[in-house]
C-alpha cells in the first residue's frame, strides 16, 4: 500500500487550474523530488497535502485513510509535517528548547515546561546528532546560521514524529557546504521517513533523487529516474535545457 496517494487532485483559483487532475503515489520511506517551472503548481500541491488549501476535486489518501477534507492540524497530528522556506522556529529560545517544545506538541505527550530539563538522550540525542546541532543545544535559535536554522526545523518535525515530510526549496539561500549537508540529512532519513522535496537546484536533486516527478501547468509532465527525466524532450522544452532551469 502506498504511504501517500493523490488521485485526480485539483484546485482552481478563479479561472486558474493551479493543480489539475494530479495522480501521484509514494511508497513508505521514499524520497520524491518534485520539479517544474515557476507556477507549475508544486507549492500548491504541498499546500493541498498538508491541508493549507482545500481541493476542488480529487482525493488524498494517507496511510490508507481518505484525508482529503481533514483539517490541517489533524493532518499534522497524523504525521504530516510541512517545512516552509522561512523556518517556523522560536528565535528567542535555544535549540534544545525548540526541540522540547516540538516534542511536547506531539500527540499523547503532556506539554510541560519541566521538559526543558530533560537530558539529551534517546530520540532527542539521535535527532541532534543527525542535524549536527549537538554542540549547539544552548545556542539561541536566532543566532544559528541560515543552514542550521533549516536543520533545526527539520529536527523539530522529526521530534513531532512527522512521517511524511513536505519541503519547499529547503536549500534556498544555503552555501554549497550547507546544501551538501542537507542532502546527507535527507539521504539518511530515506527508508524511515517519506519525503517530498520541491527543488530547483539540479545539483542537489542529483545528490538525493530516487524518483523524480515533473509538473507543468498543474499536471504531471514526466516521472522517472533523474536520467530519464533529464533526457525527456518534453521536460527539456518546459523546464530544463536552453532558457530552462538547469543550474547545475
Ligand atoms: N492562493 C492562491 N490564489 C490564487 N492563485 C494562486 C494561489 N496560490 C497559487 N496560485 C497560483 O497557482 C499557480 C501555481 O503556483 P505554485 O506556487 O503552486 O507554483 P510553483 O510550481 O510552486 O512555482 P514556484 O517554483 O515559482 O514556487 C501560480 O500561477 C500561482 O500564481
Amino acid at each position: 500500500m502506498a504511504h501517500l496517494e493523490l488521485k485526480g487532485l485539483s484546485v482552481q483559483f478563479g479561472g486558474l487550474r493551479a493543480v489539475d487532475g494530479l495522480d501521484l503515489a509514494l511508497e513508505h520511506g521514499e524520497l520524491r523530488c518534485l520539479l517544474g517551472p515557476n507556477g507549475a503548481g508544486k507549492s500548491t500541491t504541498l499546500d493541498l497535502i498538508c491541508g493549507k488549501t482545500e481541493p476542488t476535486g480529487g482525493q488524498i489518501i494517507f496511510d490508507g485513510k481518505d484525508i482529503t477534507h481533514l483539517q490541517e492540524f489533524k493532518r499534522a497530528r497524523s504525521g504530516i509535517g510541512r517545512k516552509f522556506q522561512t523556518p517556523a522556529i522560536f528565535r528567542e529560545l535555544s535549540v534544545i528548547e525548540n526541540l522540547e517544545l516540538a516534542r511536547s506538541h506531539k500527540p499523547g505527550v503532556l506539554a510541560s515546561l519541566t521538559v526543558f530539563r530533560t537530558r539529551v538522550q534517546g530520540r532527542l540525542k539521535e535527532v541532534l546528532e543527525l542535524v549536527e546541532l549537538r554542540e549547539h543545544i544552548h545556542t539561541k535559535a536566532g543566532n544559528l546560521s541560515h543552514g542550521q536554522m533549516q536543520w533545526l526545523e527539520i529536527a523539530m518535525l522529526l521530534m513531532q514524529d512527522a512521517r511524511l515530510i513536505l519541503m519547499d526549496e529547503p536549500t534556498a539561500g544555503m552555501t554549497i557546504q550547507e546544501t551538501e549537508k542537507t542532502g546527507e540529512i535527507f539521504n539518511s532519513l530515506k527508508g524511515s521517513h517519506t519525503m517530498i522535496v520541491v527543488e530547483h537546484d539540479m545539483g542537489f536533486v542529483r545528490q538525493i533523487a530516487e524518483t523524480v516527478t515533473v509538473m507543468d501547468q498543474g499536471s504531471l509532465l514526466a516521472q522517472g529516474s533523474i536520467q530519464e527525466v533529464e533526457n525527456d524532450p518534453a521536460v527539456r522544452a518546459a523546464y530544463l535545457g536552453d532558457g530552462g532551469h538547469d543550474d547545475a
